[in-house]
């Protein structure tokens, strides 16, 4: 994807542009008065239906569903632009630590509704909307947020695509993914396949990709797709306090520093050594005697030789 303002500033002035980088993650490539963005908004109006549910929990995990059984939810128009008001809320969440994405009733999400995708059809649609689905979800993945996909039942085409925009996997024992966009004459276009790459590197997302290969929790485990398979059986209400129990193993503690570890990895994944390196000082900055720091050190037991030298 091209470097927009903020990837430039980052290149030109590395200094001024940590702060410009991760507030640039709330507008990312949207403009909305982009002419293509608003056209294919208005397309979207037009293909309502479900809608994309997002809880801001206590435990300060949030909880997204994406909302539309009768379809296996499918992603109708309406709610790929309800995608987007729902990252946009994550963004400004400023106390978050978590995020949880997952489908409705018992089943995880089957790509885009093929009744929209019939009736946009056209190369033009079809890019416009490729290009907002991706900015989106890589809004997601940089949500200063741990985020994990929660899949029961089936992650379809986009279904699939939109797992990868988490930090994490968690799936029930019968749960499947697979990336079906062969079987439909296309490759992944909302990034799902640049993430895949990263996740399980090329061969086999190559095997994923090009065998439209199912993959069952065992082969999800086994190349590094699925990073925790869960007990508790599709469609009941412990699969939801299993995976905030998995989640809530990294999301406990202060809400500022697990926010800048997500922010030091997005940084040290998506810029360049030295880029990453002057970002991390800066993240650094900002929790260095910070209260968590000064509560972590103050509960230390003194060093011996500082003892001696209170004598
Ligand atoms: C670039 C790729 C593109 C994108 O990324 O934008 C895509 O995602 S294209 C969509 C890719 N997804 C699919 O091709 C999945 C299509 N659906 C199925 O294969 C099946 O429905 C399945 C396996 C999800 C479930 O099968 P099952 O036998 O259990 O149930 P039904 O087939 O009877 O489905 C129930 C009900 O849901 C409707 N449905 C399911 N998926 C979609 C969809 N993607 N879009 C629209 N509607 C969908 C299905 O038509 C049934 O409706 P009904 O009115 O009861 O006939």
């Amino acid at each position: 994807m091209a470097l927009c303002g903020a990837g430039r500033l980052l290149l030109q002035h590395p200094r001024n542009a940590l702060r410009t980088f991760f507030k640039h993650n709330r507008t990312f490539c949207c403009s909305n008065n982009d002419p293509q963005e608003e056209q294919i908004r208005e397309k979207f109006k037009l293909f309502p239906g479900g809608c994309i549910d997002l809880h801001k929990q206590e435990s300060k995990i949030a909880l997204m569903t994406i909302n539309n059984p009768t379809r296996m939810n499918a992603f109708s128009g309406s709610m790929m632009l309800e995608l987007e008001e729902r990252v946009r809320e994550l963004e400004t969440w400023t106390e978050g630590r978590g995020l949880i994405v997952k489908g409705a009733a018992g089943t995880f999400c089957s790509g885009s509704d093929l009744n929209a995708v019939r009736a946009i059809s056209n190369p033009q649609d079809g890019m416009k909307m490729c290009m907002f689905m991706q900015r989106i979800l890589t809004r997601m993945l940089r949500l200063p947020l741990i985020s994990v996909a929660l899949i029961e039942g089936k992650a379809l085409g986009g279904g699939a695509e939109l797992t990868t925009a988490c930090d994490f996997r968690v799936m029930t024992a019968d749960a499947v993914i697979q990336f079906v966009h062969k079987n439909m004459g296309l490759v992944p276009g909302w990034g799902g396949a640049a993430r895949l790459v990263r996740i399980v590197g090329r061969q086999h997302a190559l095997k994923l990709l090009a065998g439209a290969k199912k993959v069952d929790p065992d082969f999800g485990r086994q190349i590094g797709l699925i990073d925790e398979v869960l007990s508790s059986p599709q469609g009941g209400g412990n699969v939801l306090v299993e995976a905030e129990q998995w989640l809530s193993q990294l999301t406990k503690g202060s809400a500022p520093v697990i926010r800048a570890i997500k922010n030091v990895v997005v940084s040290g994944s998506e810029l360049s050594l030295e880029q990453a390196l002057r970002t991390e000082r800066d993240i650094f900055g900002t929790v260095w005697g910070g209260p968590a720091n000064c509560e972590a050190l103050a509960q230390r037991t003194k060093h011996k030789s500082e003892k001696l030298f209170e004598k």
